[in-house]
């Protein structure tokens, strides 16, 4: 789903997306052991710092994906594997490896993530009906036709009134 398709916008507030991520962490606390973070880049960085501060991860690599040129899915492209650092520590298939993402859409990043690391656990802060069967924990789920709008792609801006027609 393109932002273009989607018809319900989602804005997502910083406070909004700390309290989500936080969420987060109180499940995966428990969900463990693990023994490494992995941020699938760009959009799971911000999430990966907070899981990571909350249940006490210093270890940390990225897993670099592209596939949405700012909201058309294209080709995806890992530009960056997990290291042989972190797959050593995570141990045989990335058992012990803790991979966080911002959101799961159409699940094919998530898929490529399971196919590098299979036996990892996988997490996003939102996840849409398509994407929810390929990860192992989320916290909210939003509609297929729901575009999520982070604070870090966002600012603030001027609202015209309802009355004139605002959404
Ligand atoms: O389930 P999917 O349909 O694959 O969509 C989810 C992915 O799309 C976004 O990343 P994007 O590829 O836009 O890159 P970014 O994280 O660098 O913004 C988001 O951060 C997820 O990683
Ligand atoms: N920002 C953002 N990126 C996405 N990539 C795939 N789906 C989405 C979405 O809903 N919002
Ligand atoms: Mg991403």
């Amino acid at each position: 789903m393109s932002e273009e398709t989607a018809r319900k916008p989602f804005p997502v507030s910083w406070d909004q997306f700390h309290r989500d991520a936080r969420a987060l962490a109180w499940r995966l606390n428990g969900a463990g052991p693990f023994q490494a973070l992995v941020a699938v880049t760009r959009g799971g960085l911000v999430p990966a710092a907070i899981v990571a501060r909350e249940i006490g991860l210093r270890v940390i690599d990225t897993l670099c994906v592209a596939s949405y040129d700012h909201t058309t899915q294209g080709e995806m492209q890992v530009l960056k594997g997990l290291s042989d650092a972190i797959m050593k520590v995570g141990g045989e298939g990335g058992k012990g490896l803790l991979i966080v993402d911002d959101l799961v859409d159409t699940g094919k990043t998530a898929r490529v993530v399971r196919q590098i690391a299979p036996k990892a656990h996988i997490a996003a802060v939102y996840a849409k009906p398509m994407g929810k069967p390929l990860v192992d924990t989320f916290i909210t789920e939003v509609s297929q036709d729901t575009w999520i709008f982070f604070p870090w792609d966002t600012g603030l801006s001027f609202q015209p009134p309802i009355r004139d027609g605002a959404a």
